[in-house]
């Protein structure tokens, strides 16, 4: 077991994960990104990070150099991921999507939340969740929250005693989760705004084409305003060009001037518009400062699902290419997990990049595109961003791979995750921990 005082030697760190002071002074990168380091943990801090002193060309000190030789292993910060359902998690085996389409999902969150969703059961799941989140290296993560009446009277309780359980191990957030037209009941969504600032929480919406949906995205930025709220949106998942709802989000944001941090996941129809119209909406977004989160896994999973057993021909993911050409900052998270948004998933974000590298193209060049799952994120829940860097907490992931091939090949099973400078237990629940919750209600 890896802990204590020691200094990981001949260490494959990528540039983004190093920080902008730091890479200028690690040497030459190799073609994938990564520099050669040697990272000192002191009283569970990283204390050093220097180039690796068996290096070609590498400077740092030699003479105190204890601990293990990784011989150019990876090793990466630990992971944000910013977009979750936790309160729907683990329910396939007693509701399952009955033909993996949106609808089809919709409809089964409907019958199981209000039949099933108690705070013991939602505790259970939730626990369950964040432990694999916690032995697959994730140290921050955001969930929304289903919260429509009454369901958030039973979840946010919940969901803030987990946040205290978990403190010190996974920085939670919290993000209401209503349709748009829940909106148009001003008392009701004024009160579920109060709830959500009492939690610390952050404002959220599923906006879709509605007749007022103009009316209703302003209402959500007036209220964010007033209370001093961040916002995440769900925006227009769904193959249809016509759903704009992401324009709509960025000129409200310009129009109201809003300075909290506007957050958007999903945008599918943007590519499935003229490139000229959706260049023009993410001109939009880039002017407001917004945020976009992908999620790969879930949308490849629902999106042009068809029911005639023909094949699906498009991936159902967003622009990100487009938009980090923009400056637009482009986070990855894994979104549902083996609920029926999702039938699969383990909040592993490991898993979810080396699908997002697949599904997005991330790769010849890899660029910074491995910020997506630590910076991007971070900035997205407006905390410090997990960094290989002096000062920061031991908090890591050691990998048996040393280039991109290697790493995005095999699961990544067998890594080694750090935290405080020790090395902790990666055993994953067992999933008949879950049997008790799992009979079908009446
Ligand atoms: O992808 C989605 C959309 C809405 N609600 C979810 O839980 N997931």
């Amino acid at each position: 077991m890896l802990s204590g005082d020691v200094t990981l030697r001949n260490a494959r760190v990528h540039g983004t994960h190093l920080g902008a002071p730091v890479a200028p002074l690690m040497g030459a990168a190799d073609a994938g990104g990564f520099y050669r380091a040697d990272i000192a943990l002191r009283g569970g801090m990283i204390a050093t990070v220097t180039p690796a002193a068996g290096d070609a060309g590498g400077c740092g000190p030699s003479s105190d150099l204890e601990g293990p030789d990784l011989e150019g292993r990876i090793v990466f910060p630990t992971l944000v991921d910013c977009h979750t359902h936790l309160d729907k998690g683990h329910i396939w085996a007693r509701q399952p999507n009955p033909d993996g389409s949106f609808g089809g999902a919709l409809a089964a969150v409907a019958s199981d939340s209000a039949a099933n969703w108690s705070a013991d059961d939602l505790s259970a799941r939730m626990d369950f969740a964040l432990r694999c989140a916690f032995a697959h290296g994730t140290s921050a993560l955001r969930t929304h929250i289903d919260s429509q009446s009454p369901q958030d009277a039973i979840s946010w309780p919940v969901f803030e005693q987990m946040r205290a359980t978990w403190s010190g191990r996974i920085d939670l957030q919290g993000v209401c989760l209503v349709g748009i037209e829940a909106l148009r009941d001003e008392a009701g969504f004024a009160a579920l705004a109060q709830r959500v600032k009492a939690a610390g929480g952050v404002l959220g919406a599923v906006t879709y084409m509605v007749p007022d949906i103009e009316a209703l995205v302003d209402r959500i930025f007036v209220t964010a305003m007033e209370l001093g709220l961040d916002l995440d949106f769900h925006a227009d998942e769904t193959g249809d060009p016509d759903a704009m709802s992401l324009r709509i989000i960025a000129q409200a944001a310009l129009r109201r001037g809003f300075g909290g941090r506007v957050n958007v996941g999903h945008c599918c129809s943007l590519s499935r518009q003229p490139d000229a119209e959706a260049g023009r909406c993410l001109d939009l977004v880039a002017e407001a400062g917004i945020s976009i989160t992908t999620l790969p896994m879930c949308n490849l999973y629902l999106q042009d699902r068809r029911q005639d057993g023909t094949t699906p021909r498009w991936r159902g993911v967003t622009l990100v290419h487009e938009m980090r050409a923009r400056g637009i900052a482009v986070a990855i998270a894994s979104d549902n997990t083996r609920d029926p948004f999702y039938a699969y998933g383990d909040l592993d974000m490991i898993e979810t990049y080396r699908m997002a590298t697949r599904i997005l193209h991330l790769d010849h060049p890899t660029g910074d595109w491995p910020a997506a799952i630590t910076d991007a994120p971070a900035r997205v829940m407006g905390i410090d961003a997990p960094q290989i860097a002096a000062g920061r907490s031991a908090d890591m992931i050691l990998f048996r791979a040393r280039s991109w091939t290697e790493l995005l090949s095999r699961p990544q099973s067998d890594r080694i995750v750090l935290r405080g400078g020790a090395q902790i237990d990666t055993t994953l629940p067992d999933y008949s921990e879950l049997d008790p919750l799992m009979e079908p209600s009446e």
